[in-house]
């Protein structure tokens, strides 16, 4: 079994605040992983430094054994679609993914056409992204973050602001990115779809990892307890 995300002793504070404290993830590849804990717990801190924008203080991120400090690789095998989806409003959704693909040294000129069936954006490719809804964006975001056909997929709240529709059509995504082997960390305070779409689910309190399991462990057999009440139980709130 190969491991797609791990971490050791990952650090980081910011002043006063252990953003992170000690953390040590392993994360097999093709899982979905919930990655869930409540406000300021820690979980976009650690995303920032798996994807190498932040520098831990101490202890070491690894996505799919590249250490994170190495942009340039990482780059090759990570996808990471932030909270709010890095898009350029006066482009239209498809010169954004012929940007992305050309930034990426893409050489399949299909792979943009692809990316707008896949993620239903078709009708929407010639349109401004300025125009575009809070889904649409999240899904031209996506199809921005998998353009490279990534090992990896690293997901911070994909989930927010979407509508029962989008986000089905968000979730149907991120298992159908799955199927194709790619390992997703989805961070998210919708605990519901956490629960049916992850292998796994991880949750952080106060920078520290105070649970890794099954969903089904977490929210324990007699049906009484689940994951809303596993979480709220284990990070004291
Ligand atoms: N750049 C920063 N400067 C100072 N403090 C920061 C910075 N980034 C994060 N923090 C602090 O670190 C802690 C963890 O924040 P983080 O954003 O990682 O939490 P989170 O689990 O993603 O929360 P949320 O669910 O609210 O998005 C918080 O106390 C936050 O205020």
């Amino acid at each position: 079994m190969t491991i797609a995300i791990e971490t050791q002793d990952l650090t980081k504070r910011f002043g006063d605040v252990l953003a992170v404290d000690g953390l040590d993830l392993s994360v097999p590849s093709g899982t979905v992983y919930g990655f869930v804990g409540p406000n300021g717990a820690g979980k976009t801190t650690t995303i920032r430094m798996l994807t190498g924008l932040l520098q831990p203080d101490r202890g070491t991120a690894r996505v799919d054994g590249v250490e994170a400090t190495r942009r340039g690789k990482l780059a090759e095998t990570l996808g990471y679609l932030p909270a709010e989806a890095p898009l350029y409003d006066e482009l239209t959704g498809r010169e954004q993914l012929q940007y992305a693909a050309q930034f990426r040294r893409l050489d399949d000129g299909d792979r943009v056409e692809q990316a707008l069936v896949q993620y239903d954006l078709l009708d929407a490719a010639d349109r401004r992204v300025e125009g575009y809804s809070t889904g649409m964006r999240r899904k031209l975001g996506l199809a921005q973050a998998t353009l490279h056909e990534p090992s990896v997929l690293i997901l911070d709240e994909p989930l927010n602001g979407l509508d029962p529709g989008a986000t089905r059509t968000v979730r149907e995504l991120v298992e159908t990115v799955s199927d194709d082997g790619t390992a997703v960390m989805v961070s998210s305070h919708d605990l519901t779809t956490i629960e049916s779409i992850c292998d796994r689910v991880g949750i952080v309190s106060e920078g520290e990892l105070v649970a890794d399991e099954r969903p089904d462990d977490l929210s324990t057999g007699d049906g009484d307890r689940d994951l809303e009440t596993a979480v709220l139980e284990l990070t004291d709130q």
